[in-house]
């Protein structure tokens, strides 16, 4: 069958419309990449490109220096034993479900944990009991509720646990939790604690160790400025054997990992990007003043921010009856928000949402963040003026 050939013009360059936006989107602030990570992106681009002087194992290659990244750099920078790259932070959950657990066993993890965490789980064929938060407004996870559930598994199951998980903040509310407390909870019951740092790890800083956390899932397209899909795994020397236990016949080949993980571009880009990615964890106070003066700007006009307060975090959940209002009227109903942004060229808010929205602050900046609450404010005056 040939193709149609109307069809294959529309494949071929695609420009994206959204590229220079300020861009408020909470998955895509901190994945922008750097001007370094651009130029590795043409300069590595090619399939395997960082396969050239590979000797067999991927995390091994000196040149490009991926070895000294992955066992030197990434380790001192997560402060815990070993790290590997994978494709992303739910590669990186599996692969700890799928190696220190066995099918049927338990897996401890907040409410709030995000679907990849859920289907991560199911994928290893785990079960998963939840802990629950507060509910509204604030949405905080039960901390002393990690020790309820773990209880209620040993009392269904007759053992702890395999594993506990925490979302570092949840990518909903932006909360971040008590860690520390969690980690001592759950080894006190000997159940180790996997932390989801999706939208940690490159934005703030994560020691693991200070933590308590026995493994770190990062995400390198969501935080770590990288072209995706990459992400990292870093784990505590009393569990590296065996989640990165080897092939008994490709003797040098990591099972969970597949053998190679990034093979090509994505790993070069989140090296380009490092030292950027270094830095700007120094810089968290900054961005957290900024969240918070933001938040405080938008609740002037009658917007609620949702989830802890004071925020911890970029990433902030709105409630906004002022634009629902607007949409029961619009004429572009609920879609006006989305198209009034997007002609003030401000990208990020789901088209079609308007009573409930999050968005991210990272990176952009006061003097942007200045613009899109002026635009914010607007949007309403424009409508409240055609009542
Ligand atoms: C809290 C949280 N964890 C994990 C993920 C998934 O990350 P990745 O795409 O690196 O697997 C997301 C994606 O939105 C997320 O919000």
């Amino acid at each position: 069958m040939a193709l149609d050939e109307a069809a294959l013009k529309k494949f071929g360059f695609i420009p994206r419309e959204t590229k220079d936006a300020i861009n408020i989107d909470p998955l895509q602030t901190a994945g922008k990449l750097t001007e370094e990570a651009r130029r590795a992106l043409l300069e590595w681009g090619d399939g395997y490109s960082v396969c050239d002087f590979c000797g067999g194992v991927l995390d091994l290659i000196k040149k490009p220096p991926i070895e000294e990244f992955v066992h030197g750099a990434l380790p001192e920078f997560l402060n815990i034993d070993a790290v590997r790259i994978t494709h992303g932070a739910r590669e990186a959950k599996f692969a700890v479900m799928h190696s220190i657990a066995q099918e049927g066993d338990y897996v401890v993890m907040d409410e709030v944990a995000h679907y990849s965490s859920v289907v991560a789980a199911q994928r290893a064929r785990l079960n998963i009991k939840k802990v629950p938060h507060s509910g509204s407004p604030e949405y905080m996870t039960d901390v002393e509720g990690y020790a309820t559930a773990i209880e209620e598994v040993i009392k269904e199951t007759g053992k702890a646990p395999a594993l506990a998980l925490v979302t570092y903040p949840d990518g909903n509310y932006g909360n971040i939790t008590d860690v520390q407390r969690i980690s001592k909870i759950c080894h006190d019951y000997d159940v180790p604690l996997l932390l989801n740092g999706a939208y940690a790890v490159g934005r703030m800083p994560v020691d693991a160790k200070k933590l308590g956390a026995d493994f770190v899932a990062g995400s390198g397209h969501k935080s770590m400025a990288a072209s995706g899909p990459i992400g990292l795994l870093g784990v505590r020397k009393e569990y590296a054997d065996i989640v990165f236990r080897k092939s008994p016949t490709n003797k040098n080949k990591e099972i969970e990992l597949l053998g190679c993980t990034s093979r090509g571009a994505t790993i070069m880009t989140m090296i380009a990007s490092f030292p950027h990615v270094v830095e700007r964890v120094n810089n968290w106070d900054q961005e957290v003043q900024n969240a918070r003066w933001f938040s405080g700007k938008l609740e002037e006009m009658g917007i609620i921010q949702k989830g802890q307060k004071p925020h911890n975090h970029d990433l902030m959940f709105f409630e906004a009856p002022v634009f629902y209002e607007i949409s029961q009227k619009a004429k572009k109903g609920r879609y006006f928000l989305y198209r009034e942004l997007k002609e003030r060229n401000i990208h990020g808010i789901k088209s079609g949402l308007t009573k409930y929205f999050k968005l991210s602050t990272f990176q952009v900046g006061r003097e942007n963040l200045q613009y899109v609450l002026d635009s914010f404010q607007s949007i309403i005056e424009k409508y409240e003026n055609e009542k």
